[in-house]
């Protein structure tokens, strides 16, 4: 059985339609990435994954007791506040040294337990929020943009750090990235939203796809496409109310983006 079924998800905000018949589902230990342009929906279908949005329509159906773990982009905290990560592992619950160092070696920063949070850099405070979700044991991670703002190898050292997580515990991750190079060699599957799902498959499916292409080009071009696209909003104002016009034929969106 699925951990995660999204089925024909229709979704509006603020008189926008957001997310249109969208179905998708992750399968026990597969890494799943979305990618998408901004403002097409993904941090919204990662809100409805974990029931913190309901859809207009469709179905979202959860495997009975999933644990989900959720690693998000940042997370501020008041730089005056002294707190260890330690402490922080123990909010709002308290968890036990045993469980904490676990949670920590697993994330690959065991040395880090008594750091004060405010103290650690960009990629060990991301690796601490990815021990804290540890913490609840999850059939599911769900990373939402977490490596936004390390540098390439920082980003590819905590890409790889997940791999070894989903090799060593058989954790499934639900991912939404930007990096496009990592996600095509990290994933089992890509999910390509704009809305709707454009496409979907392995990696290099999707990379040769003509709707991912449409929106992100072609090879490394593509990557560099999105990143430009991610710093400077001209060459794509989407306001995604929406856009259909890079569906290319694909009128079925409710096709179920899953593997075979
Ligand atoms: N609470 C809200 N009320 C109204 N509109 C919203 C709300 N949340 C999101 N939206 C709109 O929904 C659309 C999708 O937003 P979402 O954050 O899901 O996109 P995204 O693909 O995650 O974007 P990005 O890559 O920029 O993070 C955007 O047009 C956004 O402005």
């Amino acid at each position: 059985m699925s951990l995660i079924n999204i089925d024909n998800v229709t979704l509006h905000l603020g008189g926008r339609l957001v997310l249109d018949q969208v179905s998708m589902t992750v399968e026990p230990g597969e890494i799943v990435t979305i990618v998408g342009p901004n403002g097409s929906g993904k941090s919204t279908l990662m809100k409805v994954v974990i029931g913190a949005l309901q859809p207009e329509s469709g179905t979202v159906t959860r495997q009975k007791g999933l644990r989900i773990g959720y690693v998000p982009q940042k997370l501020h905290i008041d730089p005056t506040l002294p707190l260890t990560v330690r402490r922080f592992l123990s909010l709002p619950k308290r968890v036990s040294n045993d469980a904490a160092h676990a949670a920590l070696a697993d994330a690959g920063v065991g040395h880090l337990c008594m750091r004060q949070m405010t103290d650690l850099s960009g990629g060990q405070f991301q690796r601490v929020l990815l021990a804290r979700a540890l913490l609840s044991n999850p059939d599911l991670l769900i990373l939402d943009e977490a490596t936004q703002g390390l540098d390439q190898s920082g980003s590819a050292d905590f890409y790889s750090q997940i791999e070894t997580l989903r090799q060593d515990k058989g954790v499934a991750v639900l991912m939404v990235s930007h990096e496009l190079h990592v996600v095509m060699s990290t994933s089992d599957r890509v999910i390509c939203l704009n809305g709707h799902v454009c496409c979907h498959g392995a990696p290099e499916h999707v990379a040769s796809a003509p709707e991912y292409r449409a929106l992100f080009g072609t090879g490394t071009h593509g990557a560099l496409a999105l990143y430009r696209h991610d710093h400077s909003h001209d060459h794509c104002d989407h306001d995604h109310t929406y856009d259909h016009s890079h569906n290319h034929g694909h009128d079925h969106p409710q096709e179920k983006a899953k593997s075979a």
